[in-house]
C-alpha cells in the first residue's frame, strides 16, 4: 500500500462498512460454505465517490507497480464499471469478458480489439478462492491473450492468491481482509471477539492446492452466528441508533420481554405498562384499539417508559405508500412519530415504506430519526398467512441492504432463517406458556422454543401476560423464562 494512500485506505475501509459493502453475520457462500464475514461490493455503484476512490487507488497501483498491459479486463459483473473506470482514466483499452457466448453472429466470449500475444490486466473486487479470476484467464487465454497480473480490490485471504498463483498470474490486493478488519477495531466499530471468530473461520476454511476449499470436507464453525453473540457485543454491530439503545438496555436490564399491552381502555395500559415496566424492555401498543386515547395517555405512558426503563413501541403496521406513511406516521390523532420510540411496518410496499416513515420525522416537532427505528415484518405468527420465501427474503434485504438500514432495528418474524445480521434484533410474537393457538389464528410457541429453537431476541407476550390474575407476577416469570433461554442459547455448542 502506498504510504499516501494510508488515511485514504482507512476511511474506505471504514465507509465500505458503512454502505453494507462489508457485514458480518452467517451467510451462504457461492461455493456453498457458510461464512461470518460477507462482501457485497454491487453496493458501491450507487456511491459515485466510493467509485471514484476505490479506481483511483487501482490507478495508483498500477502505476506504483508498473503493472502496463495492452488492455484491462473486469471479471463480471461486479468488477466491470471499475474496470471501465480505469481503462478511460488511463487511456487503455479495455476488453470484456461474456459470461456466455452469444448464441448467434460472432459467438465471441471475449469483445473488444486484440490481437493474439496481447497483454492484459485483471481486474475483481473480491477474491475468496480466486475460481473467477481463473475462468476469465482462461477465456482470454484461449483467444491468445497473455494474463500475468490481476488487481483485486478485497482479498479474503483463504488462498485464493497461492490458487492464482498456481495458474502463473500474481494476484495483487489493495486490501486483506486482516486489514480491513482492524481497520474496524481500531475504529471502535467492532469488537476484538469478532475479529478473533473471523479469523478462526479464516484459518480453518482455506483452500487446497487442487483449489478446493479444505473446510468442505469437514465441519464448518462459525460461532458468528447470531444466536451466540451477547446482545451487548451485537449492540456494536447495529447500524440503526435505536437497535444500539435496545440491545444495552436488554443487556443490562437482562430482560428480552415485550409486553403486548393490548387493552381497550388508557388505565389498562398504564397499569400493566407500571407493573410490567421493571421486568420489560419494550412495550408493544396498537394505540388504535384504545377507546379513550388522550394527549395525557401519552405522557403518562412516557413518564412510565422513564421510571422504568423501557423503550415503547407502537405496532401500528405499516403498508401504504411512501406519502401516506409519512402522513400516518406524523399527523391524525396519535402522532405516533411524537411518542413511539419504534413502529412496525410491512415491506409490501418496497423500500419506500421506509423512506415514508423517515420522511414523516421531517417536520417541525423536533424529532429526529436517529431518535427512533422501525421493526418490518418478515414473517407472521397468524396461520394461513400470505408471506412465502421470496417475500420473506425481499424483506430481509430491504432489511438489511441501502442507505435505509440506519432505520431499520429488526425483524418481526419467526424464525432465524429469516435474516442473518447480527445488528438486526428478533422480535418474535405469538408466544404462551400455556396455550398453542387462540381461536382466530394465532399460533403460539413456549419461551423456550422461541428463543433456544427459532432464534427470537426479544419475545412478544400479550394475553400471556394482560390475562393473569397477577399481572407483575406473569411479567417475572415470562421474564425468567426468556431470559434464561437466551442465557442457554449463548452457552449451547451449537
Ligand atoms: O405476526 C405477528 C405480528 C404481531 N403480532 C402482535 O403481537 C401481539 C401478540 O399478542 P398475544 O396476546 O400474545 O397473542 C399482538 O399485539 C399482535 O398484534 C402477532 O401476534 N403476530
Amino acid at each position: 500500500m502506498l504510504a499516501k494512500n494510508a488515511e485514504t485506505m482507512k476511511a474506505l475501509a471504514l465507509k465500505l462498512f458503512e454502505i453494507n459493502a462489508f457485514k458480518f453475520g452467517d451467510f451462504k457462500m457461492k461455493v456453498g460454505i457458510n461464512s461470518p464475514v460477507y462482501f457485497d461490493l454491487r453496493v458501491i455503484v450507487s456511491y459515485p465517490e466510493v467509485m471514484q476512490t476505490v479506481s483511483n487507488l487501482i490507478q495508483d497501483y498500477i502505476k506504483e507497480h508498473n503493472l502496463n498491459a495492452k488492455h484491462v479486463c473486469g471479471v463480471p459483473y461486479t468488477a466491470l464499471p471499475l474496470a471501465s473506470i480505469v481503462s478511460v482514466q488511463q487511456n487503455i483499452p479495455m476488453l470484456v469478458r461474456r459470461k456466455e457466448a452469444k448464441a448467434y453472429g460472432t459467438k465471441k466470449l471475449i469483445e473488444g480489439i486484440y490481437s493474439a500475444g496481447d497483454t492484459c490486466l485483471i481486474v475483481e473486487d473480491v477474491v475468496t478462492s480466486g475460481s473467477s479470476i481463473l475462468d476469465t484467464v482462461k477465456d482470454l487465454q484461449s483467444e491468445g491473450i497473455v494474463v500475468t497480473d490481476a488487481v483485486v480490490v478485497v482479498d479474503r485471504e483463504q488462498g485464493g492468491a497461492a490458487n492464482i498463483a498456481n495458474h502463473s498470474v500474481r494476484m495483487h490486493s489493495l486490501f486483506t481482509l486482516s486489514f480491513l478488519l482492524n481497520t474496524l477495531l481500531e475504529a471502535g466499530k467492532i469488537q476484538r471477539e469478532t475479529v478473533e471468530s473471523v479469523a478462526k473461520y479464516i484459518a480453518a476454511v482455506q483452500i487446497d492446492s487442487d483449489g478446493n476449499f479444505l473446510g468442505s470436507k469437514k465441519e464448518v464453525v462459525n460461532d458468528f452466528v447470531r444466536s451466540k453473540i451477547p446482545f451487548e457485543n451485537r449492540a456494536n454491530l447495529a447500524k440503526c441508533e435505536l437497535a444500539k439503545t435496545l440491545f444495552n438496555l436488554m443487556a443490562s436490564k437482562k430482560t428480552n420481554l415485550c409486553l403486548a399491552a393490548d387493552a381497550t381502555k388508557c388505565s389498562e395500559v398504564l397499569e400493566a405498562a407500571d407493573k410490567c415496566g421493571p421486568y420489560i424492555c419494550l412495550l408493544k401498543t396498537h394505540v388504535d384499539i384504545l377507546e379513550d386515547f388522550s394527549e395525557q395517555f401519552v405522557q403518562d405512558l412516557l413518564a412510565l417508559a422513564k421510571r422504568h426503563n423501557f423503550l415503547l413501541m407502537e405496532d401500528r403496521k405499516f403498508a401504504d405508500i411512501g406519502n401516506t406513511v409519512s402522513l400516518q406516521y406524523a399527523k391524525g390523532l396519535y402522532k405516533i412519530s411524537s411518542w413511539a420510540d419504534l413502529v412496525t411496518a410491512h415491506t409490501l410496499p418496497g423500500r419506500s415504506i421506509i423512506s415514508g416513515l423517515k420522511a414523516g420525522l421531517n417536520g417541525d416537532d423536533g424529532v429526529v430519526a436517529k431518535s427512533r427505528g422501525v421493526f418490518l415484518l418478515g414473517e407472521m405468527s397468524a396461520s394461513g398467512n400470505l408471506i412465502d420465501d421470496k417475500y420473506k427474503e425481499a424483506s430481509a434485504k430491504i432489511a438489511t441492504e441501502g442507505a435505509d438500514v440506519d432505520f431499520v432495528a429488526g425483524m418481526v418474524c419467526q424464525s432465524s432463517e429469516c435474516f442473518a445480521f447480527p445488528g438486526l434484533i428478533q422480535l418474535t410474537p405469538g408466544v404462551k406458556i400455556d396455550e398453542a393457538s387462540d381461536s382466530l389464528g394465532q399460533q403460539y410457541n413456549t419461551p423456550e422454543y422461541v428463543v433456544k429453537e427459532k432464534g427470537a431476541d426479544i419475545a412478544v407476550v400479550g394475553r400471556g401476560i394482560m390475562s393473569a390474575k397477577s399481572l407483575e407476577k406473569a411479567a417475572v416469570l415470562y421474564r425468567d423464562r426468556l431470559w434464561a433461554a437466551y442465557t442457554d442459547r449463548l452457552a449451547s455448542k451449537q
